[in-house]
């Protein structure tokens, strides 16, 4: 099934910085499908983490719109939104130890969060997935990054959840630990989850369904898997290129010709 379960309008998210306001995200728009696997790639700093922190509905955006399941999220209650964030959205940090309970081990972090979501788990199957099952009894901070890693993406997909959010979740793993990692991903998408991730790693791009890339906190292009890529053109006509075309305009004006029913753009000559 692949429905929209969150859209999001022009959204805005601004942090206060010592040199004025910055920026995070400029007018941002997105929709987050449920079955499927979303990549957010583009550079560091490009507002990545940002825009994964108002889709889980932990951070307001400043301004635009977004709807969750249709409704207005600026007109939930706060119960409301933290019954959400409990039961509906798993949430991997850029540090897995972040999104981990550092008391617990590795099995009573699975079950843990299935009592918290009000589902049944199979813990063992589930650390089996991640290849954990010798680990059930360790707690976080005597694993290693990877291990972490695993844990915490397999604890954010009990349920699954309606939503998964993962930052970089794939960064610091082995072929084998990113393949695992990216075939509980898909696994949780199949069973309904929609699944969206920030990174900068090839072999999760290669994994994603639909791949957005983000520049100074503007969406500038956005292709599903085998189709061609598509950017947004906003109200008053302005899209990015994409970053390997800005080579071709190095004085950073262009051409434009309006061709029957496509446009063209050159270098000056
Ligand atoms: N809490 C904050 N306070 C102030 N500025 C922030 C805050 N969070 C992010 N920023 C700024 O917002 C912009 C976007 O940051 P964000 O972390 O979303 O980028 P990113 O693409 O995830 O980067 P990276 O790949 O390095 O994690 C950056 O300029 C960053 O410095």
């Amino acid at each position: 099934m692949t429905t929209d379960l969150l859209t999001g309008r022009e959204l805005l998210q601004l942090y206060a910085a010592r040199t004025g306001p910055t920026q995070a995200l400029r007018g941002v728009d997105v929709s987050v499908v449920s079955g499927r696997i979303s990549a957010i790639t583009g550079p560091s700093g490009s507002g990545k983490s940002t825009l994964l922190a108002v889709l889980a509905l932990r951070e307001r955006p400043a301004g635009g719109e977004l709807r969750h399941r249709g409704r207005l999220v600026s007109s939930l209650s706060r119960r409301e939104l933290q019954r959400l964030r409990r039961r509906d959205i798993g949430w991997v940090a850029q540090r897995p130890t972040h999104s981990l309970f550092p008391q617990l081990d590795a099995r009573a972090q699975l079950t843990q969060m299935a009592q918290l979501r009000r589902v049944r788990v199979d813990a063992d199957a589930a650390l089996a997935e991640v290849a954990l099952t010798s680990r059930a009894t360790s707690r976080p901070a005597t694993m290693s990054g990877g291990e972490q890693q695993r844990l915490a993406v397999a604890a954010a997909g009990v349920g699954p959840p309606a939503l998964l959010i993962a930052d970089e979740p794939t960064a610091e793993l082995d072929d084998e630990s990113a393949a695992l990692v990216l075939r509980l991903l898909r696994a949780r998408a199949d069973a309904g989850s929609a699944v969206v991730l920030a990174t900068h790693d090839a072999r999760a791009i290669a994994a994603a369904d639909t791949v957005l890339r983000l520049r100074h906190g503007v969406l500038s292009g956005e292709h599903a898997a085998g189709q061609d890529r598509t950017v947004s053109i906003d109200g008053l006509g302005r899209l990015q290129l994409p970053e390997e075309a800005l080579p071709l305009f190095p004085t950073g004006r262009a051409v434009v010709t309006v061709v029957n029913n496509h446009v063209e753009l050159h270098p000056p000559a």
